[in-house]
């Protein structure tokens, strides 16, 4: 159970509902506060790199309705997602509102689950090329 004290909440949002939302995102999801608890992230990974961005334009489609964008990044089968909201900074009921659309969409995509290791993330949402030029695929485009 998080508190009021573990977020840092964009002003005139709905508190309660903030620390509410965001329990369930991270303690009975896959989701981890940012530092300062700022805002919610987690890594995402796909069979394909079509499958992956297929998932980034499901969720870019959201952003257009929602005026809201995310701090992401990818590489391959693997996109790392970061949503929180820069004015006024802080978390928001749009941070809470598309992590939760993200886990929808990510399910409807075919989400396949990270390592345990790879679900912990420090600095940013960088990806480490990884998986993506090893010697496991032999299609150029990987899949
Ligand atoms: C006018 C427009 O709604 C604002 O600039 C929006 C756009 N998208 C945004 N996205 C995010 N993540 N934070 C914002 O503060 C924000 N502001």
């Amino acid at each position: 159970m998080l508190g009021r004290s573990d977020l840092a909440i964009s002003k005139g949002s709905d508190e309660q509902d903030i620390v509410r939302a965001a329990t369930e995102l991270v303690d009975n999801g896959k989701w981890h506060l940012t530092e300062g608890g700022v805002g919610l992230e987690r890594p995402f990974k796909f069979k394909t790199f079509k499958a992956t961005w297929a998932f980034m334009n499901d969720v870019a489609e959201e952003c257009q309705r929602q005026k809201h964008h995310p701090e992401w990044a990818n590489v391959y089968s693997r996109t790392e997602i970061r949503w929180t909201t820069h004015s006024p900074k802080g978390m928001s009921a749009k941070d809470t509102h598309m992590a939760r659309f993200c886990d929808e969409a990510a399910q409807r995509h075919g989400e396949q689950y990270p390592k345990q290791a790879e679900t912990k993330t420090e600095g940013g949402p960088v990806v480490e090329a990884g998986d993506c030029c090893g010697h496991t695929h032999t299609k150029p485009d990987g899949g």
